[in-house]
């Protein structure tokens, strides 16, 4: 923290435990006024529970709270609200069927009386300005008709929206995870000019870019214990990669090569085009291909058609082998709430675990205890609730239930927003090793490093195809270029 200021806020000696999971082990940090804070560490590491106590979401087992140098008792949601905290959580928590404007009325009962709607409209109006020009959101909207991402904008914005309650600290878990790669940088550019208003932002992320560019320290956690809190400048991506444990490869590092594959070649295990007449995207036994553009240009959409074709008389797609879907928004399309950890695992493979028609409990424990080892799904037990992992590993557990079944063709929709970079590297590795073995990835995603891991890409732009780049026309600039449907990548 800046020396010679008093702490906006201050954690001393906080545990907290979930059962036999111990989340904290004893944390003390504190966050000087309008300082920007990166935070970061492995999935599991302690992150989301940290902030939720800050947020007095969960009351630590041992610890204390303090506020500008006076400790707080009975610090819980309502007091951390009435000292102007504020959380963007992992979990999108807006009411999905209220309008945009009514859900800022949600954290501001005092917009109330006559013309309260117009009121309300125009505060999250002017803070959607000021993060995210040219954002496209109606405050009038019903937020479930809101795409992920526009509801990702509204969230972050509604948290910087101040009526009577002057703000304190914005704690932002994961905030880019949802958006497209100009949004991500509208985001950053506005947290680097937050704290001229003294507001205190706690930036939490697994891309290490983006926290270097947004906080001016950087906290790295790592089970449950605080074990790196330096100044940014002078802070190096290794050393916080070494601090938090973890390995990283970056693509075309030692033994990320592939050789490159021809494209287009006639037996391909999957075919299709977003609009008749336009590119088509076809991929081969083995091929790695990406799906490119900015958010929302249909490459979702692709990607459920080609799930949904299988099994169909669709004479415009091909699709020639068992399919698996690891969703991105696994909130609402990707973990059964209510299941366990190892059934959202075997859910897809059920019908190879049954002995004598029923499901063998031994032989899907196995599969799950498999996957927990291979893909380090951080739990104790795998019979727990999917809900009472961490986000990352949630993600993790979808990972796992594609990857464990028979589908020769694995969709991938963004699928690993909120993983940790040492994870991310062992997928990348399994990627590579499956698709040697002949299984086909389809793989979107809006992390642009993330792209070269694949042969070849399809950019999307307003639901079509403008672009097939192959591995020797692959560049940032070009995926950009054609991404905006300009220049000459742009078929
Ligand atoms: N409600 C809960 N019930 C049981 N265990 C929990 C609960 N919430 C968190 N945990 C456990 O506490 C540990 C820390 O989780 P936390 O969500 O704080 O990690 P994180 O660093 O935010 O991870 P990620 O990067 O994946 O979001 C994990 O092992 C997680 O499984």
């Amino acid at each position: 923290m800046k020396t010679g200021t008093e702490a906006a806020l201050r954690l001393d000696g906080v545990r907290k435990s979930f059962g036999a999971v111990r989340a904290l082990a004893g944390v003390s940090l504190a966050i000087a006024p309008g300082e920007r804070l990166g935070l970061v560490g492995h999935n599991g590491a302690g992150k989301s529970t940290l902030m939720h106590v800050l947020a007095g979401v969960l009351r630590p087992d041992a610890g204390t709270i303090a506020a500008d140098g006076r400790e707080v008792a009975d610090y819980g949601t309502a007091v951390a609200g009435g000292m102007g905290v504020r959380c963007v959580f992992q979990e999108l928590s807006l009411c999905p069927n209220l309008s945009v404007a009514e859900n800022v009325r949600v954290l501001h009962p005092k917009l109330r009386g006559w013309g309260w709607r117009r009121r309300a409209a125009g505060l999250i109006l002017g803070q959607l300005d000021a993060i995210f020009p040219g954002h496209g959101v109606d405050p009038g909207a019903t937020v479930a008709d809101l795409t992920l991402g526009r509801r990702q904008m509204v969230e972050i914005a509604r948290a910087f929206t101040v009526t009577d309650t002057p703000l304190r600290l914005v704690i932002l878990d994961e905030p880019t995870s949802s958006l497209d790669a100009t949004a991500a940088e509208q985001l950053l550019t506005f947290l680097r000019h937050a704290d001229q208003r003294g507001v205190a932002t706690v930036f939490i992320s697994h891309i290490l870019p983006e926290i270097l560019a947004a906080a001016e320290r950087v906290v790295v956690m790592r089970e449950g214990l605080v074990v790196l809190d330096r100044p940014a400048s002078g802070l190096g991506r290794k050393a916080i990669v070494e601090s938090m444990g973890a390995e990283e490869q970056q693509p075309g590092g030692p033994g990320t090569a592939r050789p490159v594959r021809p494209a287009g070649r006639p037996r391909a295990v999957l075919a299709g085009s977003p609009v008749p007449g336009g590119i088509d995207l076809t991929a081969d036994r083995g091929d790695i291909v990406g799906l490119a553009g900015l958010a929302g240009h249909g490459q979702t959409a692709m990607l459920l058609r080609l799930f949904d074709a299988r099994g169909r008389r669709d004479p415009s797609t091909v699709v020639e082998s068992p399919v698996a879907l690891v969703p991105g928004d696994r909130q609402s399309d990707g973990v059964f709430p209510l299941w366990s950890i190892a059934r959202n695992i075997s859910v897809r493979s059920l019908a190879n675990l049954r002995r004598a028609g029923l499901i063998d409990p031994a032989r899907e424990a196995a599969l799950a205890r498999t996957w927990r080892e291979r893909i380090g799904i951080r739990t104790p037990d795998l019979d727990l609730g999917i809900l009472s992992l961490s986000g990352g590993n949630q993600q993790k557990a979808l990972f796992a239930r594609a990857l464990a079944s028979d589908a020769g063709i694995i969709l991938m929709d963004d699928p690993m927003r909120g993983v940790d970079i040492s994870t991310k590297s062992e997928v990348y590795r399994f990627i590579r090793a499956e698709a040697e073995r002949g299984r086909t990835f389809l793989w979107y995603s809006t992390e642009m490093e993330e792209l070269f891991h694949c042969d070849r890409v399809y950019v999307f732009h307003q639901g079509r195809i403008v672009a097939h780049l192959p591995r020797d026309r692959m560049t940032e600039a070009s995926i950009l270029r054609a991404s905006y449907a300009e220049g000459e990548d742009a078929a």
